[in-house]
């Protein structure tokens, strides 16, 4: 299958950050060749005169599960948040609910120009969520939820040590490299919270071994990091290094609560750090310092977190808050657009393991592209305006029109192609009921 996109505004990312007038051609799931006018003959034209096309979005923190609790955990700070709703919930989930909360995910991210994600399942079930990733096309770095300890988590979410390891094996033998390596697996324990030492060592012993990524969340929230000092008499952040939870192979969700020693290790480990500014927010658990992080050359990457602390999994709402939120500290000059916009393409690439195969739209790279129309009255003016001002701070998420991951069109003129959407509506009304009654939680 091969396609052209022609006449767009190419927003290249490579290395001289070009923008072309022209074609990309595609062939198979890469890019074979991106220029003025190409005359080569294709399965399928798509004529992007006027718009943009720029690589896909990339979100290297998402829990696809939580989708369908979207809008049913407001105003409450990030462990409470978790005992009285989220965990709850999660433990009630069936194998067909987690799959159609992964597709409501997947179909939103797809309408939002997002092509690849970090996602963290939940406990149980992750089976479904695997095949609901597998089915839509999307991208992703996905694992089962690791817990292991902790009076407060449901009794259905706490494995044992051994289990929660066994069964992350197996998945991941099952589903690392699956979709011609559109899938890869990462080990993903919780966080300290919620994780024994035993759990976090043996987890970084097979991720060295089956050379995976691994993926958690890290100082969050004040509490969080009090109650990790408390276990440990460590800072969270430098009992993770110290058991090996640091590096380019790691994915650090939030890091808002760092002291500059715990700075400092991450930058210089190279620690890829996911800011969420939405979802910290809303839990009120504070601001991320990343002008400071970049200052001192820390991977940073942005992402939405899940639907219940956010509440959408949109890429560009993120960009917009992740420049506006540091500019009071910081001043106006930090986060600058094109700088937002790398950390949202480029960043998220480096994050997943896959700067070598996305997050730039260049000859060879896998074909995860976005189109996004500037014929909306919020891009008008075009003339003298930054693409990337454009791209950060006024193109809404519905201004995407086509979307396609690995050279597959997976939304076209805003219809998605792999998710029946009706269906997937009907199903996940369906399914909040059922979790409902099972949670007895107040939804
Ligand atoms: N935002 C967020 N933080 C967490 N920390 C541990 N679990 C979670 C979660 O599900 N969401």
């Amino acid at each position: 299958m091969s396609l052209l996109i022609k006449n767009g505004i190419i927003v290249t990312m490579n290395a001289g950050r070009e923008i072309i007038q022209g074609d990309v051609y595609v062939e198979g799931c890469r890019i074979k060749a991106i220029g003025a006018a190409l005359t080569l003959a294709a399965d399928k034209v798509i004529d992007a005169a006027g718009q943009l096309v720029i690589p896909g979005l990339v979100q290297p923190h998402i829990h696809l599960c939580q989708t369908l609790f979207r809008g049913q955990a407001d105003d409450l700070e990030l462990l409470d948040w978790l005992k009285q709703k989220i965990w709850p919930l999660e433990a009630a989930h069936d194998a067909q609910s987690i799959y159609y909360s992964a597709l409501l995910g997947i179909g939103e991210l797809f309408k939002g120009g997002t092509t690849a994600i970090v996602d963290m399942a939940t406990v149980n079930h992750t089976e479904s969520n695997f095949q609901a990733i597998y089915d839509s096309g999307i991208r992703a770095v996905s694992g089962k939820c690791m817990m292991d300890f902790g009076t407060d988590v449901p009794p259905a979410l706490q494995d044992t040590t051994i289990n929660a390891l066994e069964e992350s094996t197996e998945l991941l033998e099952k589903w690392h490299g699956a979709g011609e390596g559109r899938i890869s697996y990462a080990f993903t324990p919780r966080f300290a919270v919620s994780c024994t030492e035993e759990l976090l060592t043996k987890t970084v012993e097979l991720a060295n071994k089956y050379k995976v990524a691994i993926h958690t969340h890290a100082s969050e929230n004040r509490s969080e990091v009090e109650y990790v000092q408390k276990l440990t008499g460590m800072r969270n952040i430098l009992y993770l290094d110290k058991l090996g939870l640091t590096g380019p192979s790691l994915i650090l969700a939030h890091c808002i609560h760092l002291t500059n020693e715990e700075m400092a290790v991450l930058a210089n480990s190279q620690t890829n750090i996911v800011h969420c500014p939405s979802s910290n927010l809303k839990l009120g658990s504070g601001i991320a310092k990343i002008p400071e992080l970049i200052d001192q050359g820390a991977a940073v990457a942005i992402a939405a977190d899940g639907a219940p602390c956010n509440n959408n999994l949109d890429g560009f709402m993120e960009m917009r808050l992740a420049a506006l939120i540091q500019k009071p500290f910081y001043g106006p000059t930090a986060m600058p657009a094109n700088k937002v916009f790398e950390l949202a393409t480029l960043g998220g690439a480096k994050a997943m393991g896959l700067s070598d195969q996305i997050g730039s739209i260049e000859q060879g790279k896998k074909a995860d592209i976005a189109i996004v129309s500037l014929g909306d009255l919020r891009t008008t003016p075009t003339a003298g305006v930054s693409i990337y001002t454009q791209l950060v701070y006024q193109v809404q998420s519905n201004q995407v029109l086509t979307t396609i991951v690995n050279g597959q069109v997976v939304m076209e003129n805003r219809q998605l192609t792999t998710i029946n959407e009706t269906e997937v509506r009907q199903q996940a009304n369906q399914a909040v009921k059922r979790i409902a009654a099972r949670a007895e939680t107040v939804i």
